[in-house]
C-alpha cells in the first residue's frame, strides 16, 4: 500500500508534506513524495517560500511513478500554474486516483497559491480530480461565489463538481456552530458528516491531514464513501488529543488515531 504526496514543505512539521507523511505512516500506508516548495515556516506563520523549477518537479513525480506501485496521490500546495501545469500532465499519463486539497491561505494568511494559479487548478487539475477537499475560502474563490449558509454550499458545490471533479468535500471547519460539518457531493447525490467541533487553537494542518488520510484509505483499496468517513474519525481524533507545540496555531496530533481507534463516531446522513 503505497500513496504519492505532491505539496509544500512546512518546516514547523504540522502541515504540508509532513503531515501527509505522518498522516500515511499512522494509517499504514508507505509515503512517497514530491515536493513543489520549501517553506519556512512554524506555528506563528509562513516567514519564507523557496518553489522548485517545474523541470525538477516533474522529474520528482516521474522517478516515482515510473517505479513505485502508487494506488492513490493527493496534491496540497501547488503555488504557481507552472506546477500546477507539471503535476496535471503527469497526472493525464496513469489511473491512480487523485485527491486534491486545493490549499490557497495559510492560517496566518500568507498566500501559498498564487493568483495567477487558480485557473490553472479550476481547468487543468480539477477535470481529472477523484476527490476535491475545498474549505470555506476556497470553495469561494474556485466558484466566485460568498457562501453563507448551506444552501450556498450546495450551489458551490455543483458548481466545483462542473468543473470535472468526480466527488467535492466542503469542509467546514471554518463556520461556526456546535458541530464540525462536512458535506460531499457527487452527481448523484451527496451525504454529510458531522463530528462535535472542538474548541482548540491547535488546528495547524487540518486540511493537510484531514485530505492525506482520505489518500491513505483510498490507497489501502477502501471505496470513496468509506475513505472520506474513516478520514473524519482520524482528524476528529487528531483535533481531540492535545498536543503543545509551539506558540501559535500548533499542529494537530497525528498519533491519536490507532491509540484511540473505534472511539470516535461520525454521525452520517446520506441523500
Ligand atoms: N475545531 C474543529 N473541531 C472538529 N473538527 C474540525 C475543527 N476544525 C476543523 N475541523 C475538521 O477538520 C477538517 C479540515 O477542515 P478545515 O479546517 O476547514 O480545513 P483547512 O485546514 O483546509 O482550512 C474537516 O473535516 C473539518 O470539519
Ligand atoms: C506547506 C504547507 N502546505 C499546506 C498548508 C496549509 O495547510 P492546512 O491544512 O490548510 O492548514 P492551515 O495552514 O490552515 O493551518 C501549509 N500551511 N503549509
Amino acid at each position: 500500500m503505497i500513496a504519492l504526496t505532491i505539496a509544500g514543505s512546512d518546516s514547523g512539521g504540522g502541515a504540508g508534506i509532513q503531515a501527509d507523511i505522518k498522516t500515511f505512516q499512522e494509517l499504514g500506508v508507505f509515503g512517497t513524495t514530491a515536493m513543489t516548495a520549501l517553506t519556512a515556516q512554524n506555528t506563528l506563520g509562513v516567514h519564507g517560500i523557496f518553489d522548485v523549477t517545474p523541470e525538477f518537479l516533474k522529474q520528482q513525480i516521474d522517478a516515482v511513478l515510473s517505479d513505485i506501485d502508487v494506488r492513490a496521490i493527493k496534491t496540497g500546495m501547488l503555488f504557481s500554474a507552472e506546477l500546477i501545469n507539471v503535476v496535471a500532465e503527469g497526472m493525464k499519463m496513469q489511473s491512480i486516483p487523485l485527491v486534491v486539497d486545493p490549499v490557497m491561505i495559510a492560517k496566518g494568511g500568507e498566500s501559498l497559491l498564487q493568483e495567477a494559479a487558480v485557473e490553472a487548478l479550476k481547468t487543468k487539475l480539477l477535470p481529472i480530480t477523484t476527490i476535491c477537499t475545498p474549505n470555506i475560502p476556497e470553495a469561494e474563490v474556485l466558484t466566485g461565489m460568498t457562501i453563507n449558509n448551506e444552501s450556498d454550499i450546495k450551489q458551490a458545490a455543483k458548481k466545483i463538481l462542473a468543473m470535472g471533479v468526480q466527488y467535492v468535500v466542503m469542509k467546514g471547519g471554518h463556520l461556526q456552530g456546535e458541530f464540525s460539518k462536512d458535506i460531499v457531493y457527487w452527481r448523484g447525490g451527496y451525504f454529510t458528516m458531522k463530528t462535535p467541533r472542538v474548541e482548540t487553537k491547535n488546528t495547524h494542518g487540518t486540511g493537510c491531514t484531514f485530505s492525506a488520510a482520505i489518500t491513505a484509505n483510498l490507497a489501502k483499496g477502501l471505496s470513496v464513501e468509506e475513505a472520506i468517513i474513516e478520514a473524519k474519525k482520524f482528524i476528529q481524533l487528531a483535533i481531540l488529543t492535545p498536543l503543545s507545540i509551539g506558540n501559535g496555531h500548533g499542529p494537530t496530533n497525528h498519533f491519536a488515531y490507532k491509540k484511540a481507534f473505534g472511539q470516535c463516531e461520525v454521525t452520517v446522513h446520506e441523500s
